[in-house]
């Protein structure tokens, strides 16, 4: 546990927390000394002569004085390291995110980073504070008890010295039941928010359709299943509890037993045998107290893991000579590229090339793996064979910063930041004057948005921009992709029905900026964008089925002739109302 949180905390924070459980550790010592020193205290007080008292009382005094003092220090050491680990972790995933790789960044895991920065972070930073000190209560303090009783008397410090490894091993098998059922129950709890998500985004789906109620089916099954983990880490955690619990009361009952044994028979004398009692009464208190901790313990180590498994998430590798590109033309020379390594190969021996000032089209049927070879080309993942060159240089020799200067992405997710559409704008150029946010809003056909908006540029956009309607949004991304300068821009084409003013404004943007002598690639949905193309790259399966300009591609009459003929028969389609 502590060697995970270790880990957790980084060598920044390592040696303040070690400072902080060897505190707590001492203290717990202590506490173990000032229960021992009751003994002869008690001994003297029960004897002929209570006045021999005096001197161990004294000492038991200054050790209580000292015991104070070092409680107070390590509370308020704790607290303050507790602080200071959780704003250490926050930052520490929050560096560690800004290394990952995009790729990285699926829906569930970004859900998952949610609850780990809000739930995980605070149990864990819990350690030092709430959970170690009971926890070095329950092993240091009767360590040191049983040591002394040793002293005292030897065959009840060997009874006692028996019992502790018997109570750890419990000890530890509750923790574990506890901790075992609670990653199940967590696991639940995380698919039940899921579903919950799932349920209030698919309201508009459901309801078009008039299955608001079966909507619910799957959130009910994710909430059940969720009950059922709880009821199954109640029904094996407690058990394992409840057996500590008896484990620490068979414990006493056996010291017990041995002291009255020993004084009855005459082997110990009375109020020896009393101090013994009251000392061993004193040591077990703490170790019933440490088994309800011991749950808590467990979860907070399943908590740390997840932490640990977003800190040890490897970015990809930088190279230790970045080497820029020599030019923008952009080339793929036989990529193969899977999600994981036993999925399928979603791009199998791609080879393009395209060239600056040329317009390229990536065309295919939906998951043909368009996008996966625009993730590529922005390095979201490494490709598992051949190699993404830009500018002559494979995409992995580049670095990560130099390569993000060079290629811009408008994806069809556009994610705005809830501020003005300047300031949306700006983040690709946060010196960005006026007249550059007009000048790019222009080529991205912002510039009439902004102008009907009230507010103008600063219009705030909401939370992920939902404000403005999907057609707005793509063009504040476009214009946000042109701010930056990049000389390669990739452009996914909404394929969701925009207006024909808005689906016309990425190929104006893509022939406009191909003409400033940029390297574009459209990932193209709409006839007209391919047909403004330099070349087509006809994906199907992973694989480029035909590449060429459109219009001998067209006349070929092949795989993306049939495509484009298909597509214009779907949007040759009209819905007409049933209604007379
Ligand atoms: N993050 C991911 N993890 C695992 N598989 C993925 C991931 N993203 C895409 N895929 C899979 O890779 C394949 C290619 O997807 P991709 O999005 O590249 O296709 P596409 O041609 O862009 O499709 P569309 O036109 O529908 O956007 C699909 O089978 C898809 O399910």
């Amino acid at each position: 546990m502590i060697r995970a949180f270790l880990h957790a905390v980084g060598p920044d924070q390592a040696g303040p927390l070690r400072a902080s459980l060897a505190l707590t550790t001492l203290v717990s010592a202590v506490q173990g000394v000032l229960f021992a020193l009751l003994v002869p205290v008690l001994t003297a007080l029960l004897s002929p002569d209570p006045q021999a008292a005096r001197p161990w009382l004294g000492v038991l005094l200054g050790a209580a004085a000292g015991y104070a003092v070092l409680r107070a220090t390590s509370l308020f050491v704790n607290f303050r390291v507790g602080g200071a680990v959780s704003r250490g972790l926050h930052h520490r995933i929050g560096d560690q995110l800004v290394r990952l790789p995009l790729g990285w960044f699926t829906r569930a895991r970004v859900g998952e980073l949610n609850r780990i920065t809000t739930d995980a972070v605070s149990r864990a930073t819990n350690l030092p504070v709430h959970l170690y000190p009971p926890l070095a209560d329950a092993v240091v303090t009767p360590v040191v008890a049983v040591a002394a009783l040793a002293l005292w008397d030897w065959r009840l410090g060997l009874a006692a010295a028996a019992c502790l490894p018997l109570l750890w091993v419990v000890f530890r098998r509750a923790g574990d039941a506890a901790g075992r059922y609670d990653g199940a129950r967590d696991a639940a709890a995380d698919e039940a928010a899921d579903r919950v998500l799932e349920f209030a985004q698919a309201q508009p789906v459901l309801r078009a359709f008039g299955r608001a109620e079966q909507g619910t089916a799957r959130l009910d099954a994710a909430l059940a299943a969720e009950h059922g983990a709880f009821r199954t880490l109640l029904a094996r955690a407690v058990p394992a509890l409840l057996g500590y619990s008896f484990a620490v009361r068979f414990t006493f009952a056996v010291l017990l037993a041995g002291t009255v044994y020993l004084a009855a028979g005459g082997d110990l004398a009375a109020p020896r045998a009393v101090a013994l009692l009251v000392l061993v009464a004193r040591f077990t208190h703490p170790l019933a107290a440490a088994g309800e901790q011991s749950a808590a313990l467990r979860m907070a180590v399943n908590q740390l893991q997840r932490i640990n498994a977003v800190l040890d998430a490897r970015p990809l590798p930088e190279p230790a000579t970045p080497v820029p590109p020599r030019g923008a033309d952009v080339e793929f020379d036989g990529v193969v590229f899977s999600y994981s390594p036993e999925g399928p190969r979603v791009l199998d021996g791609v080879d393009l090339r395209a060239e600056p000032g040329t317009l390229t089209a990536l065309v295919g049927p939906s998951g043909s793996g368009k996008t996966t070879a625009a993730r590529l080309l922005a390095r979201f993942h490494d490709v598992d064979a051949g190699s993404v060159r830009v500018g002559g240089v494979d995409v992995r020799e580049i670095g990560s910063d130099e390569l993000s200067r060079h290629v811009a992405v408008v994806f069809q997710d556009v994610y705005l930041f809830d501020a003005s559409i300047a300031e949306n704008v700006r983040v690709a150029d946060p010196d960005a004057t006026r007249a550059d946010l007009d000048r790019v809003a222009a080529l991205a056909g912002l510039d009439t948005v902004v102008a009907e908006l009230p507010e103008g540029w600063d219009t705030r956009v909401g939370e992920g921009g939902a404000a403005l309607s999907g057609g707005q949004r793509q063009r504040v991304s476009i214009a946000r992709a042109l701010l930056k300068d990049a000389p390669i821009v990739v452009l996914d084409e909404a394929s969701a029905a925009l207006d024909a003013e808005n689906e016309a404004v990425v190929t104006a943007a893509a022939v406009a900026l191909a003409a400033e002598g940029r390297t574009v690639l459209v990932i193209a949905h709409r006839p007209a964008t391919v047909a403004a193309a330099d070349q087509v790259v006809f994906l199907d399966g992973g694989k480029v089925a035909e590449a060429g300009p459109p219009g001998e591609l067209l006349a070929r009459g092949g795989r993306h002739a049939d495509f484009v003929r298909t597509r214009e028969r779907a949007r040759g389609w009209r819905l007409t109302s049933a209604a007379p």
